[in-house]
């Protein structure tokens, strides 16, 4: 019989009728409580890490989480983290990066209507979570609504609905459907041996560009941030008229701020050098985040700038995908 731990974190999953709201109120055991019978087969232990809403879960909660799961590791087949689901894809990148070489699942679920209500989808993911949970297959996965996504690719699109989260230019990994797991995709295993890093460095900015920004900004994200990702308009860019944002990159650049550039496009990722906007920038020393989503591309900065301080290896570390969470151009299929 598999052996699966279930570690709680709080979120709507778990949450009750508070005075101002729904507040995370359920312990591990309470939640395992409201699965049916047929849940039987699987030996789950639960325990309870923090009980949370994840719009309070902050990076230090993610090192607590990956230390959970590295220091059962070699007790359990698989384990299910319950977790709310608005930074949900920020934890399963987190995850991706400081737990490599996984040979075992590590399956993050949560839900949009708490497990006690009476119509939830609570139920249904928590069950597929555990299914998936004693699959052969390592990595960090999210399973919410019959869908499996990898750890890197999820990205919450909708505030109420079930099918909260979407896989971002990367195939769904399986569905699950009448408890039967179908696949679709499957990673290539290349490093056996669990390792576990969880160096972070906090100091990064996400900025989001809109027509009218201030280059001034700069100056003050300078003083309080080593890494900023700037999140640019379609294929990538930066305005050289009018605002000029391209001198601030500059000197942002050679005061050893590391700067990431990405679009707000979801999909298909940034491409700098199709268009004059975005040749510029890419004549700068700015890091490419290609399709990666903006979940995992804070989470692999915090990450990467928690291993190193040159600005070199940060560019090399960050531009080689780690977990699935980048498309290298020869790797897109047409
Ligand atoms: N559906 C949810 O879990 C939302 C909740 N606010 C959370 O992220 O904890």
């Amino acid at each position: 019989m598999k052996k699966i731990l279930l570690l709680a974190t709080g979120g709507t999953i778990a949450s009750v009728e508070g005075n101002e709201g729904l507040v995370p109120g359920l312990s591990a055991e309470e939640l395992l409580q409201f699965l049916p019978d047929s849940t039987v087969g699987v030996k789950i232990d639960g325990k309870i890490l923090m009980n949370i809403d994840s719009t309070n879960l902050q990076p230090e909660h993610w090192v607590t989480i990956a230390d959970a799961v590295y220091k059962h590791y070699d007790k359990y087949d698989g384990f299910v983290i319950t977790h709310g689901t608005d930074t949900l894809a920020y934890t399963s990148s987190a995850l991706s990066y400081m737990l490599q070489g996984l040979d075992k699942p590590v399956v993050l679920t949560g839900s949009q209507v708490p497990i006690s209500f009476k119509k939830t989808d609570a139920k249904k993911n928590v069950e597929d979570a555990l299914r998936f949970s004693c699959e052969n297959i390592g990595g960090v996965y999210i399973v919410f609504d019959g869908r499996v996504i990898l750890g890197t690719r999820a990205v919450k699109m909708r505030t109420k609905s079930y099918d909260a989260f979407e896989s971002i230019n990367h195939p769904y990994v399986a569905s699950i459907h009448n408890k039967e797991v179908k696949y679709h995709w499957k990673p290539i295993s290349d490093q056996q041996t669990l390792s576990i890093n969880t160096n972070l460095c906090t100091d990064v900015f996400l900025m989001k560009l809109y027509p009218g920004t201030k280059p001034e900004i700069f100056d003050c994200l300078k003083e309080l941030y080593k890494g900023i990702i700037i999140e640019s308009f379609g294929n990538g860019g930066l305005p050289f008229e009018g605002r000029n944002l391209l001198a601030k990159l500059q000197e942002m650049t050679k005061a050893g701020i590391a700067v990431v550039i990405t679009t707000q496009c979801l999909e298909e990722g940034e491409d700098l050098l199709l268009y004059e906007v975005g040749r510029k920038v890419a004549e700068q020393q700015v890091i490419l985040s290609g399709d990666m989503n903006t979940e995992a591309i804070v989470t692999k900065l915090m990450w990467v700038l928690g291993q190193t301080d040159s600005l070199e290896q940060v560019k090399e570390i960050f531009e080689t995908p780690i977990s699935g969470d980048l498309t290298i151009p020869s790797d897109k299929v047409d």
